[in-house]
């Protein structure tokens, strides 16, 4: 189901800029090289790459500050010039690279994933390097991913990869931000993200990076549940690529410890927000976590936000503890009614024929697996 060799490696703003306020080329002239090499040891490769609104920056003869706008109109400017430095490097050993911008409405509409994921899997069948971004110029708060670490994620998954590579300014995580703390360790394995490693990880030390290693952490969680390997590594590292495949480089690196997950489950992983929660009880939480079994009405002890029949909700234990998400099958105001009831009885409480499971397991993901 997976493929062995397809490799998403995302290029933060700090890699391409080398800590200045424009895109350095000599750099990417290193890395377009690494990647070659990669690709010609038999690996496909998929780049999401960051750089357009610092390529805008220095395109705008006239300064500009950081709002959303002004951040969106340098991506505007921005991404043509950094497309076209792509295209022009890997041009020279005679590879073709294709430009996709994305957003989070690209992943969250089944339609637009499915379809987002037959382009890269057609590109990478003619052989041709994908460059993503997300489409920032058009990315209203509804429907942005944010940062490119999550986006990346997303990306590993779209494109059924085997490995995530995020090369950054750092060697991976540390103990605690080595720009502030020079004496910080580096983390070089973790089996799973967890609260205590989200306390280590702090926002980004530039102007220029989007989300530091928190929303490193996020992507990396993410494609850890889809059974896809994370590193994160530092990107001016001597042929950090090769290193990091051979497991040579200082880096961190997120073990795979679940199996990779079938398809539409993987899209549940990736895809639509979360419109609201459902709470349930202990033995509801076994029967999911233990038996792989469906929620039904019985488990369910109340539910918070808004939200329709078909929609992605959150389901958390009597803690807060997040164990699932899911495509609810009912409406939060159908749930007020039915919730604690037996499912034999939903149809008379409700006065309609419905579905007996308020999240079917084949609708479901989850994402505590001990109790
Ligand atoms: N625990 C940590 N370990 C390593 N780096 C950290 C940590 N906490 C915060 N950071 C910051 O994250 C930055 C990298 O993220 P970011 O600036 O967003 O880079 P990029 O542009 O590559 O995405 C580092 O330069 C560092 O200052
Ligand atoms: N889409 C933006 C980058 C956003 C982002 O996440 O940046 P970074 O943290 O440097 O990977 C751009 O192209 O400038």
């Amino acid at each position: 189901m997976m493929n062995k060799n397809i490799v998403v490696i995302k290029f933060g703003t700090s890699v391409l800029t080398a800590g200045k306020k424009t895109l350095n080329k000599p750099r990417m002239v290193e890395l377009v090289r690494q990647c070659v090499q990669l690709k010609n040891a038999g690996y496909q490769l998929v780049l999401v790459s960051s750089g357009a609104v610092a390529a805008g920056r220095s395109q705008l003869a006239k300064q500009c500050g950081s709002s959303l706008k002004e951040k969106q109109m340098l991506a505007a400017i921005g991404q043509g010039q950094l497309i076209h430095m792509w295209q022009t490097l890997f041009s020279l050993y005679d590879i073709s690279v294709a430009q996709m911008l994305l957003t989070r409405a690209d992943v969250e509409h089944r339609d637009r994933y499915l379809t987002a994921r037959d382009t890269l899997t057609e590109l990478l069948y003619h052989d041709v390097v994908p460059i993503i971004n997300e489409n920032d110029a058009v990315s209203s708060a509804e429907i942005t991913v944010g940062d490119n670490d999550n986006l990346s994620a997303m990306v590993a998954i779209l494109a059924n990869a085997n490995k995530l590579i995020l090369l950054t300014d750092q060697s991976g995580l540390f103990t605690a931000d080595p720009r502030n703390s020079p004496d910080a360790e580096l983390i070089s394995e973790v089996y799973k993200v967890d609260d205590e490693l989200r306390a280590l990880a702090g926002g980004s030390g530039s102007s220029l990076g989007t989300g530091g290693m928190a929303t490193k952490l996020q992507a990396a969680d993410i494609a850890q549940r889809a059974g896809i390997e994370t590193i994160i590594a530092k990107g001016s590292e001597s042929d950090v690529i090769t290193q990091v495949i051979n497991n040579d480089a200082p880096n961190t690196t997120f073990l795979r410890f679940s199996a990779p997950l079938e398809g539409r489950k993987k899209w549940l992983l990736s895809g639509p927000k979360s419109t609201g929660t459902l709470i349930i009880d202990k033995g509801a939480c076994e029967a999911l976590i233990n038996h792989g079994a469906s929620l039904l009405a019985k488990g369910v002890t109340s539910s918070q936000g808004q939200f329709k029949r078909g929609d992605l909700v959150t389901v958390k234990d009597q803690n807060g503890r997040i164990i699932a998400k899911g495509l609810c099958g009912f409406s939060d105001s159908e749930l007020s009614v039915i919730k604690g009831c037996h499912s034999s009885q939903i149809e008379a409480e409700l006065g309609c024929k419905s579905s007996h499971e308020v999240l079917h397991r084949d609708d479901m993901v989850l994402l505590e697996y001990v109790l």
